[in-house]
């Protein structure tokens, strides 16, 4: 297994590209099942979790390429299995859209539960409500999903919770189905935009992404496609809190602006620093940043992803910070290594009490789930002395080259095998 080194105290410095959306990605990559022709797909991060997709779909016959410079090449004219390896599937998250892809395109499906970060419980009954209410039967056996569904008649669908992977898995099912499927409720995330784009590109009718309502009407084939998907918000984030966390200058590039509001907005509450370009974001701090309250909300409220890395900002930030999670009921797992590094934090329920502390000092942690990972390594950046970074395999999950990026900063990091 291998560990992250990371001496910390040095303020990062430069420019830093943004990869492609992971969480697009994992929905786009899945999508292009529903396509009659080829889908050239570009900007794609080549992180863990595509590598998983691309050896899954592979694996059920479909024809792909897919390496670093970002590119695959997905022909799903010969996928011949419905039933994917389920070690593959539940090593995460978002193999789910597998469900409403393979129920859309074949009317088959069998999908072993999802893996994922265990940041909660993480139910799937809103995926389940949508699929059954366009027609599918969904029953859960030994732990896989087996559906079916002879034929996929659009209607509407009112989420209870706002949730990203059931607005995705309902849109996957719903453009082959018959008539017109709405989404009331529906998470209005950028990747949720995104995909929508993509399979509009392929010739879907997809309307109101981006709104809490989306209406599908159903279309009788879908053709191949290019497209090139959005830069990560998660990945921009990462790397602007990390900018003020070392009391750094960095130029974040490859993004979309608009994207980055909440963290920016909460950033210029703290008194860090920050210039917008087109597509880029320049970070940069005077002095030590204010203690501010956060609340993570769906987008375009301030993102649960990066309430991890936000904390370690605030755990060195002048005065108390309060933090409520409200997205997942444990996404507060960071916290127990930070305070091995000097934070001082209570956590009741939802709700983090930060206590702005001078300075982090390093010491061994390890990675519970892949934004903890980011979380961490932001500290070890911060921290006095060498800060040790077990479970790299999460941060591998999501951040692609994050070690390379940090040392393009002027990081003093390395990996090394534990
Ligand atoms: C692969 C991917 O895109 N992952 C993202 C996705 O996860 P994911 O799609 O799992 O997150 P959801 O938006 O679905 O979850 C939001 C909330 O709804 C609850 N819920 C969800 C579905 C359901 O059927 N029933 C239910 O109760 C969840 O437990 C959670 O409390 O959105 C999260 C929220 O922005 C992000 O943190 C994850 O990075
Ligand atoms: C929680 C995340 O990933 P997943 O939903 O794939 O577990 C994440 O990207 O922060």
């Amino acid at each position: 297994m291998e560990k992250i080194l990371i001496r910390g105290g040095i303020p990062l410095k430069g420019k830093v590209r943004v990869s492609g959306a992971k969480n697009a990605a994992v929905a786009i990559m899945p999508a292009a099942i529903l396509s009659g022709g080829v889908c050239t797909i570009d900007n794609l991060p080549y992180i863990n979790d595509t590598i998983i997709i691309a050896d899954i779909l592979k694996s059920m016959g479909a024809d792909v390429e897919f390496g670093k410079d970002g590119r695959a090449v997905i022909d799903a004219a010969g996928i011949h299995d419905y039933s994917p390896n389920p070690e593959h599937v539940q090593k995460m998250r978002a193999s789910y859209y597998l469900l409403g892809a393979l129920l859309g395109r074949f009317g088959r499906a069998e999908v072993a539960l999802p893996g994922g970060c265990n940041i909660g419980a993480r139910p799937i009954d809103q995926h389940l409500k949508g699929l059954t209410a366009l027609g599918a039967k969904i029953e859960v056996e030994h732990g896989m999903l087996i559906g079916r569904a002879d034929k996929l008649v659009g209607t509407e669908v009112y989420l209870d919770v706002v949730s990203v992977g059931a607005t995705i898995n309902i849109m996957l099912a719903a453009v082959y189905a018959e008539g017109v499927t709405t989404i009331v409720n529906a998470a209005k995330e950028p990747h949720v935009v995104d995909l929508a784009s993509f399979l509009n590109n392929m010739g879907a009718k997809i309307k109101g992404a981006g709104t809490d309502t989306i209406r599908v009407t159903g279309v009788p084939r879908l053709k191949g496609c290019s497209y090139s998907i959005i830069p990560d918000q998660i990945e921009a984030g990462t790397w602007m809190i990390a900018a003020a966390a070392t009391g750094g200058d960095v130029v974040v590039e490859n993004i979309i602006p608009v994207h980055m509001e909440a963290v920016v907005a909460k950033l210029l509450e703290m008194g860090v620093k920050v210039d917008e370009g087109e597509d880029s974001l320049r970070v940069y701090c005077v002095g030590r940043p204010r203690a501010i309250n956060i609340k993570t909300l769906p987008y375009p409220g301030f993102p649960t992803d990066l309430q991890q890395p936000m904390t370690v900002l605030l755990s060195t930030a002048a005065g108390v910070s309060v933090i409520t999670e409200n997205i997942f009921e444990s996404r507060y797992k960071h916290i127990n290594e930070i305070r091995r590094m000097g934070a001082s934090i209570k956590v009741e329920d939802r709700v983090a009490i930060v206590e702005g502390v001078d300075q982090l000092t390093a010491a061994p942690v390890t990675a519970t789930d892949l934004r903890a990972g980011a979380a961490l390594v932001v500290a070890g950046l911060m921290a006095k002395g060498v800060t040790e970074i077990g479970n790299v395999k999460y941060i591998d999950r999501g951040y692609e080259d994050m070690v390379g990026k940090l040392i393009g900063l002027g990081a003093d990091v390395k990996r090394v095998k534990g």
